[in-house]
């Protein structure tokens, strides 16, 4: 069975381990994150050098996406890594403490204006919302509070004021610097944090084709401004390539409770307008302890399946978790049940839209025929920018899409998209009328089709040309030679 809906696994010093990077792409990971907010550059580089060396080893394709800090509040450091909050204790945040130097009593902040910004009777949630604090008095650069949930606390976890409002701009100095980073790594996507209006993402994009890179934007949606202004939404998603349901920090600012209605909505809007989209944060969380899922964790990967997220995302579970491998092939397996539901192949997407462009009309048109006519098992897109399969797979259907694609960065890319499956594929090295049979025997010798099977092939009249493709054939595997 090939799994359609992609897994994104978040790196981080569990996935450091000797060899456990190579089984989590063996497990399935589609694409890998690098969390700018954690780690130095010297971990990113490397992470990411070693996943492109295995991924070429293995045949595999696999993004690297780097996901920026932005402007998160954040506790620094306890001495001793970590602390036990007590309900009713007095807990102090100082902005004045050395870095490294929290306890029981308090520890230091790495945003100094907090202070500033918050009331006496704020509720501050720290670590995606577990640990609950009440403002009780504010003393010069400290801000004194009371436990009134509290737990296990460690170094580095965020800070959300309840309701929303933390006045920082979304990219930060030290974004600018990631965003370098970012380009001479060669991410293959950027994620900007708690956006705020598409003039993030432009920022944010002219600074890393400044910087020589060159990546999809994904504009994760976390702030409770962004989601409450419908048109303010959908432009940040136009000017996104991919968006990500921030679930971390848009569960603590919107209330949890909010959250399942715009989870829903961002992954149709998402696809409406012709985007990629990424469900995460704490899909199983619980297995950053324990070997195996909680039914409610199952449930919650395999809805976001159902509702047609692009991906599901793993984060603590991979990044510092005990079993992160186990983490990628829980979902894996969790995710190809979810898909065993008939997607259906009645579809309204567009029916009353017009089309500009010639390869989207080609697109719309063979995903009609893929989904009426009898026997079609595959979709075959020889594609330059991977345009071609991301419209055709923005209409539900259970035919996987193959991205035939000479151009690494395009095959990378479109892992991330569900129901493609890239393959790389040089094309101009083919005589033009040998690649219908070419293509389709390299589907039939990996075992994806079988000789009586229909597969409907897209392309352009020229090779290498950006949106050149004209043309829908409808190709039967065993005549493919005739
Ligand atoms: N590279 C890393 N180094 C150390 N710890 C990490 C790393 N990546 C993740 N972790 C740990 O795993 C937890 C969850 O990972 P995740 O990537 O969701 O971080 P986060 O801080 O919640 O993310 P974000 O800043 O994007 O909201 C983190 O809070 C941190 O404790
Ligand atoms: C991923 C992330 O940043 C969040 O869920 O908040
Ligand atoms: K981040
Ligand atoms: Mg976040």
């Amino acid at each position: 069975m090939i799994r359609r809906t992609k897994i994104v696994a978040t790196l981080g010093p569990a996935t450091d381990g000797e060899g456990v990077l190579e089984k989590l792409i063996l497990a399935g990971a589609n694409v890998v994150r690098l969390n700018f907010s954690h780690g130095c550059p010297a971990d990113h580089r490397r992470r990411a050098e070693e996943v492109r060396a295995l991924a070429k080893q293995h045949r595999r394709s696999v993004a690297v996406l780097g996901d920026l800090q932005g402007p998160k509040v954040r506790i620094s450091r306890f001495s001793a890594g970590s602390v036990t909050l007590e309900n009713g204790q007095i807990f102090t945040l100082d902005a004045s403490l050395p870095s490294d130097g929290g306890s029981i009593d308090g520890v230091g902040l790495d945003y100094t204006s907090l202070p500033d910004e918050v009331a006496i009777g704020d509720r501050l949630l720290l670590d995606d919302g577990r640990i609950v604090l009440e403002v009780e008095q504010k003393l010069g650069s400290k801000i004194i509070t009371q436990v009134i949930v509290g737990g296990s606390l460690s170094n580095n976890k965020g800070i959300n004021l309840e309701g929303g409002g933390l006045a920082a701009s979304a990219l930060t100095e030290k974004d600018f610097a990631d965003i370098l980073l970012a380009a001479e790594i060669d991410v293959d996507y950027l994620a900007v944090s708690f956006v705020r209006s598409p003039d993030d993402l432009h920022r944010a994009l002219k600074a890393l084709v400044d910087a020589g890179g060159k990546a999809g934007i994904v504009s994760k949606i976390e702030r409770a401004e962004a989601v409450a202004d419908l048109d303010l939404l959908d432009d940040i998603i136009r000017a996104s390539d991919v968006v990500m349901v921030a679930r971390g920090d848009l569960g603590v600012e919107i209330g949890d409770a909010a959250l399942i209605g715009v989870q829903k909505y961002l992954i149709k809007r998402s696809r409406a307008l012709q985007k990629v989209v990424i469900t995460a944060t704490q899909m199983m969380e619980s297995m950053i302890d324990s070997p195996l899922p909680t039914r409610a964790e199952v449930f919650d990967v395999a809805n976001a399946v159902l509702d047609g997220t692009d991906a599901v995302m793993l984060s603590g579970e991979t990044a510092a978790g005990r079993f992160p491998v186990e983490a990628v092939a829980a979902m894996d397996r969790v995710i190809l049940g979810a898909e065993k539901h008939p997607e259906s192949r009645v579809s309204s997407h567009r029916l009353h839209e017009n089309f500009v462009a010639a390869d989207e009309s080609v697109a719309m048109g063979a995903m009609y025929i893929a989904n009426h006519m009898q026997g079609v098992t595959a979709i075959i897109s020889l594609t330059e920018t991977g345009n071609t399969p991301l419209l055709m797979t923005r209409i539900f259907s259970d035919i996987p899409v193959f991205a035939f694609t000479p151009n690494a960065k395009t095959e990378s890319r479109v892992a991330l998209y569900r129901n493609v499956i890239p393959i790389s594929y040089q094309v101009a090295d083919v005589p033009a009328d040998k690649i219908n049979e070419s293509v389709v025997s390299e589907l039939l010798r990996r075992g994806l089709v079988a000789e009586r099977d229909w597969v409907i092939l897209s392309k352009g009249d020229y090779n290498n040309v950006h949106g050149g493709t004209n043309t829908i054939k409808i190709v039967n595997v065993g005549d493919r030679l005739g």
